[in-house]
């Protein structure tokens, strides 16, 4: 996985000096309405991930006190004896966690997506599986600050490390400063993992890295490994909460500058999301998700948080009734939904796939009696919207080339395809993975799909513009732009109960202030 933003997952990621989704639900054909799980990219939260260490700062991937049980189980401490023939029993954890970030690696796999399939097919499950998960996860959005640690502590630069051997020392690192697995195991283990994976000679290396490191706590190493905050906040803020230093000034320019603002940003990014439920209007209520266990949610009406347990267990979820869907990615789509209009009958969702918000707005539209035209470029991407809608079209369309009468719709959805930086929290390796390289293509894309939405939609009618980035030049540069040709609303006063949007007339939603994905809502009425 390479990338322009000094961002390899496998190599070294270079961070304070540097520059630096979607998880489709399933209906197969024939299946309509009887999809579960995540989409939208907005999908389910991610098992494993950060928790505030005692300072209160989200370290990049702290948690794994569940990792003692298995810890005990599976590693010989130094002196012990160990079982069988002179070797330790296999540790299942470590070497899931291991072979995932070596798939994110090699084969550019998605974390979130892989790690459930690698724990089914090894029958790892309970604390393993959790250990697994957060160790994998955690490493993998902490690798920045490790990084910079681990150069402090070898005599080769990380980017001059094997990339097998850098990742089962990252992992090392991680157990050793953001979890509370004890030193000596977390070493011992590490070695194993490395004499087992990689080789006898290389163990000594990261015998050598790992004892250094576990001579000062993630803090005192913070000290040393990040530039002062007086000299470089930018760096000092890459290297303390582990983004590449390109995303960190994005989001600190798309906060307004704030210093402790980015900083609480940056720490959301590294907690775990909540599991997020919207029960689709007429077909599931949330009342029924919190029978099932969920709690009711802050701002949307639709939606409710489960707090443990697998969605797809839910019946309205199996039944596609409901869905997970992030708490911003609802609520941006019923904005949409609250502008009034003299007349209401045609929707458009112009880049629907996978479907989260197409199921929100065919439920609101059939509830209405009007009716929704879901259309992604992609075929396996249009037939994800399929499943999570019932009396909606769907059609596999290029919305820059459309295959719809211009001003044909009342309402037109632009969730345009992005950056996804405002996603960062799902997808532990994301971070690594953007190329700030994408993003004049991608502003172009966006301009194009803007302009033929506002040619879609009739006069009167109204267009939400949505990314699930805070980044302004794909958020607020691409609207300003249309400006002479559409009348911006005041997009907060469709959103009345929620609260710290911005300064208007856009909806800027944060991970730091809602919970939720950082997602961006402009609404424009054709004139
Ligand atoms: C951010 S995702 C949309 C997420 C979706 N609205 C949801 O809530 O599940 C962007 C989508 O745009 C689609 N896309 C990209 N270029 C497109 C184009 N020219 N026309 C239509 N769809 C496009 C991608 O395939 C992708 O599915």
């Amino acid at each position: 996985m390479a990338g322009s933003n000094g961002g390899r997952v496998g190599g070294r990621v270079k961070q304070g000096r540097g520059q630096g989704g979607e998880a489709g639900g399933g209906a197969r054909r024939g299946q309509r309405g009887g999809q579960a799980g995540s989409q939208g990219g907005q999908g389910g939260g991610q098992s494993g991930g950060g928790q505030r260490g005692g300072s209160g700062r989200a370290r990049p991937g702290r948690g794994a006190q569940q990792g003692r049980g298995a810890q005990a189980e599976h590693t010989a401490k130094p002196g012990q004896p160990r079982q069988g023939r002179g070797r330790p029993p296999r540790d299942e954890a470590r070497n899931a966690a291991y072979d995932l970030m070596r798939a994110v690696d090699e084969r550019d796999a998605y974390a979130n997506l892989l790690m459930p399939t690698l724990l089914r097919q090894r029958r790892i499950g309970g604390r393993d599986a959790a250990l697994a998960t957060e160790l994998a996860y955690g490493t993998l959005r902490g690798l920045g600050t490790y990084d910079e640690v681990i150069a402090a502590c070898s005599d080769r630069p990380p980017e001059k490390v094997d990339p097998p051997l850098l990742d089962a020392v990252r992992l090392g690192v991680h157990q050793l400063l953001s979890t509370r697995i004890p030193p000596h195991a977390a070493v011992s283990a590490t070695i194993d993992l490395v004499r087992l994976r990689v080789g006898p000679g290389p163990s000594k290396y990261a015998n050598a890295v790992l004892r250094k490191v576990a001579g000062r706590t993630l803090e005192q190493w913070l000290e040393i490994v990040a530039p002062p905050r007086e000299e470089d906040p930018t760096g000092n803020l890459a290297v303390t909460y582990s983004h590449p230093r390109w995303i960190v000034t994005a989001l600190r320019d798309a906060v307004g500058g704030d210093l402790d603002e980015t900083a609480a940003l940056l720490e959301a990014d590294n907690e775990r999301p909540r599991v997020a439920l919207v029960a689709r209007p007429g077909r599931a209520t949330v009342a029924e998700l919190v029978d099932a266990g969920a709690e009711p949610a802050a701002y949307s009406p639709y939606a409710a948080y489960l707090p443990e347990g697998d969605p797809g267990s839910l019946a309205a979820v199996g039944e596609a009734r409901a869905a997970v869907q992030d708490e911003a990615s609802q609520l941006v789509a019923l904005a949409l939904t609250r502008v009034p209009l003299d007349h209401d009958t045609t929707w458009l969702d112009m880049c629907a796939g996978p479907g989260g918000k197409a199921g929100l707005l065919d439920a609101v539209a059939t509830e209405r009696g009007a009716r929704l035209l879901g259309a992604d470029l992609q075929y396996h991407r249009a037939r994800l919207v399929w499943g999570t809608t019932r009396e909606a079209k769907v059609i596999t369309a290029d919305g820059t080339r459309p295959a719809w009468r211009p001003g044909a719709f009342d309402r037109v959805m632009l969730d345009a395809p992005c950056t996804g930086l405002g996603a960062l929290r799902r997808r532990p390796e994301a971070r690594w993975r953007r190329d700030p390289r994408s993003i004049p293509e991608l502003t172009a894309l966006q301009r194009r799909l803007l302009d033929s939405a506002l040619e879609a939609v009739r006069p009167g009618g109204v267009v939400a513009y949505v990314t699930c980035s805070p980044h302004l030049a794909e958020t607020r540069a691409v609207v300003e732009d249309v400006r002479d040709r559409a009348e911006v609303l005041d997009a907060r006063a469709f959103l009345p109960e929620v609260p710290g949007l911005g300064d208007g007339p856009y909806a800027q939603f944060w991970p730091h202030r809602h919970g939720t994905d950082a997602m961006f809502l402009a609404l424009l009425r054709r004139p």
